[in-house]
């Protein structure tokens, strides 16, 4: 998979593309990240990637020749990074770590020219409903979690204790030292049975996601363990 990412501030990426596992990832060339430098794209004596709003008003629109040549030299489905979009979520991420290809604009200042949007950009993606200083951290945010779903960049098992790929919350996690300031360890987890340690991990799992996110068990299919667990929490949180 190659993820190409468009952004006035290549700099930003240096540290996602060397560190860690998106770093090892790359090492191991599992997958590519490409970091497209918008400026280079700006062919004018001043390099302009913006301008003033026609029609007067506060701030500055990212110009449309620039990302149109810049847009010319990758492929693949284009995301645009906006408060005006779609949330992102794991199913969107599972979606687009499918494809062969994507690029990803990181918007800067009050956004990107509209024309821009409207002939080249597939989908409007949004993080959160909350306003940031520009597009690069939604798009590093995005990589990293589409990346991490490509075949090989992390181990299998944890990507299937994900929150969200079975639909429900993460269990917690404890590891050494068994006790810590007088708290310790749950038995099950020492017990080395592990048929109990996989139940109390997905009684745990449902009751944060009962707790915390009722809303992620609506619609959603429940086991006949799930069910019986389900009705042994509400029992005894008295509810
Ligand atoms: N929330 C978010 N989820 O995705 N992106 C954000 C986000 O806050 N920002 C800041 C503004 N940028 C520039 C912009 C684009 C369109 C309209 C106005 N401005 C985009 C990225």
């Amino acid at each position: 998979m190659k993820i190409n990412i468009l952004t006035l501030f290549p700099e930003m990426f240096s540290g996602f593309k060397s560190e860690s596992i998106i770093g090892k990832a790359l090492e191991k060339n599992l997958l590519e990240i490409n970091i497209v430098n918008i400026r280079e794209f700006c062919y004018d004596k001043h390099k302009q990637a913006d301008d003033m709003p026609f029609g007067g008003g506060a701030g500055m629109v990212m110009k449309p020749e620039p990302l149109f040549r810049a847009l010319e030299t990758v492929k693949g489905k284009v995301i645009y990074t906006t408060p005006q979009g779609v949330r992102f979520n794991q199913k969107l991420a599972i979606e687009l770590a499918q494809e062969e290809e994507i690029t990803i604009i990181a918007g800067h200042y009050e956004g990107i020219d509209e024309r821009v949007v409207e002939s080249k950009v597939d989908l409007e993606v949004s993080i959160g409903d909350f306003v940031l200083t520009g597009g690069e951290l939604p798009a590093m945010m995005m990589a990293d979690c589409i990346a991490r779903l490509v075949p090989g960049v992390i181990k299998k098992e944890s990507y299937e204790n994900d929150s969200f790929f079975n639909g429900l919350l993460d269990y917690p996690h404890y590891t050494r030292p068994a006790e810590y300031e007088g708290m310790k360890v749950p038995e099950v987890l020492l017990s080395g049975h592990h048929k109990n340690i996989e139940t109390w991990r997905l009684k745990e799992s449902l009751k944060r996601t009962y707790l915390r996110r009722r809303d992620l068990l609506v619609g959603r299919e429940l086991s006949k363990e799930e069910k019986k667990l389900l009705a042994e929490i509400k029992r005894e949180l008295g509810k």
